[in-house]
């Protein structure tokens, strides 16, 4: 969120935030503390933000909306006006569907006053441009996007309502329909728009017995991918998604009781402090990706990505498909072949066993096994015991490598243009492809310190692996090697 660019009227900023909190305080249901306040933090790149004004106990309710005034499915009446069942839309679709409605509704909205407040622009990466998005050239995050799907499940399932029911989806920008390309980009801009909201603001609403989201947000599913396990409804929560979060600095969570989603402070707050919910322990690849922002308090959640293709690569396999290779087919009917593996970042003192998922050092041992030690593990159809000895760690070494020439600069090269970025004296809200371009730096630092910090301890285990690396130290160009170590 950075200062201004994001609000379609920037310069009516206080008063949409005054108008906000009267259109709430009109509920006789809303409780709010008059310990808080809805700041803006634009000049620091935060947009709006609650603060406490006062010190605040543990314990202690901030503010209390009540389930009525939450923007969902259950409270717009789109689906007495409809003949289709909204909700068999599931849950991204469904809400996206109402927020289209409700939005368009304009003043006659209920939730009028609450859309003012929110962005209609994002750094997502939905909204990157494919040079802005080179420069997450190497990470893992690129593949996550999910545009294409998000436009197809869009065109499947809204468009076929929206065009039907022009009185209920009024055309914008002086359009006609939502017919023709015009029509159709006009649509998708909007549906982008309110997936986007959901995205990043969006709560997934229980039904009021159990008390609290445990992520403190709608979950942590990709772009319009709903979590086939957890199907719970998804609701905009006015003022509860106004709070900011910077990992470790939370300090409120949203409790979901019957009638009310209540926040409450979870720490003692100072006054001055600003109020942090929790989006969960994601690294600033998906904090990016989801949230359009990242902060270096995050760092501690990078990970390194791997894919199955990556590993079977650089183990010298003509491909990662199952039903060719007999050591994958062996993991496969044995349950323990992953698409992907994930590294987290190691913390000071932990050991390769603590960070390696368990699966990804199976898979190690499996490719470094010779001919007779599979072929004797295929008989028995057993995967082999997880080993990580000099080849494994050779592999695992050699993979790194590779993912790190993906990149397209080296972990110095970046650090030097992001210190260039920020001389002392700079504004810390950057804004449009400058912020952009410094996120994409802070987010391919991370995941490079990641491989460095994995591969200087591997290089313990397998001394010689080090050696192969490239004159500047991070393997770059040494991408397609197919030696065995
Ligand atoms: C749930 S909303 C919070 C309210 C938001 N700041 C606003 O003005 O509408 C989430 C969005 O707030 C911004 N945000 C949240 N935490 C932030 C932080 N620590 N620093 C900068 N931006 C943050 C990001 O743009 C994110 O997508």
């Amino acid at each position: 969120m950075s200062s201004s660019t994001h609000f379609s009227d920037p310069s009516s900023f206080q008063q949409q935030s005054n108008e906000f909190i009267s259109w709430l305080e009109s509920y006789p249901s809303v409780k709010a503390n008059p310990k808080i306040l809805l700041a803006d933090l634009r000049s620091s790149g935060a947009g709006r933000g609650v603060v406490a004004r006062a010190n605040i106990a543990e314990g202690e309710e901030l503010f209390s909306i009540p389930r009525s005034l939450i923007l969902a499915v259950q409270n717009s009446d789109l689906k007495s006006l409809l003949p289709q069942d909204v909700e068999a839309l599931g849950p991204w679709l469904s809400l996206m569907l109402v927020m289209l409605y409700e939005y368009l509704r304009g003043e006659q909205s209920k939730w009028a006053p609450y859309f003012r407040v929110l962005p209609s622009r994002f750094d997502t990466l939905m909204f990157w441009s494919e040079a802005e998005l080179s420069e997450l050239q190497g990470s893992a995050i690129v593949d996550k996007i999910g545009k294409q799907s998000a436009n197809d499940s869009i065109l499947q399932s809204i468009a076929p309502i929206v065009k039907s029911n022009p009185t209920l989806f009024p055309p914008v920008n002086g359009l006609a329909s939502y017919e023709g390309d015009a029509g159709t980009a006009a649509l998708l801009e909007l549906a982008h728009t309110m997936g986007s909201l959901i995205m990043a603001y969006a709560f997934d609403i229980e039904n009021g017995e159990d008390d609290e989201d445990e992520d403190g947000d709608g979950g942590d599913e990709s772009f319009m991918s709903d979590d086939e396990d957890e199907q719970y409804p998804k609701g905009m929560v006015p003022l509860a998604d106004l709070l900011n979060a910077d990992a470790d600095r939370n300090n409120a969570r949203l409790f979901q009781e019957e009638e009310a989603l209540v926040m409450k402070a979870i720490k003692p707050i100072q006054e001055g402090e600003e109020i942090f919910n929790d989006y969960g322990e994601i690294p600033r690849a998906d904090l990016l990706r989801r949230y359009g922002y990242v902060t270096d308090n995050y760092s501690v959640y990078d990970v390194v990505e791997l894919t199955l293709g990556d590993v079977c690569q650089s183990a010298g396999l003509s491909s990662s498909d199952v039903e060719s290779q007999p050591r994958l087919q062996l993991l496969d009917e044995n349950d323990v072949l992953e698409d992907g593996y994930v590294i987290p970042k190691p913390i000071a003192n932990a050991k390769l066993e603590d960070i390696l998922p368990a699966e990804l050092v199976v898979l190690l041992t499996t490719l470094t096994q010779s001919p007779e030690e599979f072929e004797q593990r295929r008989a028995k159809n057993k995967p082999p015991k997880p080993s990580m000895d000099v080849a494994q760690a050779g592999l695992l070494y050699k993979v790194l490598q590779s993912k790190q020439a993906h990149y397209a600069t080296s972990l110095e090269q970046d650090i030097n243009t992001l210190s260039g970025l920020l001389p002392p004296n700079a504004p810390a809200a950057l804004e449009g492809s400058a912020r952009r371009h410094k996120m994409a730096l802070q987010v391919r630092i991370g995941e490079k310190e990641v491989l460095r910090a994995v591969m200087t301890m591997l290089e313990s285990l397998a001394p010689g692996a080090s050696q192969k690396r490239s004159a500047n130290g991070d393997g770059r160009g040494s991408r397609n090697t197919k030696q065995r170590v």
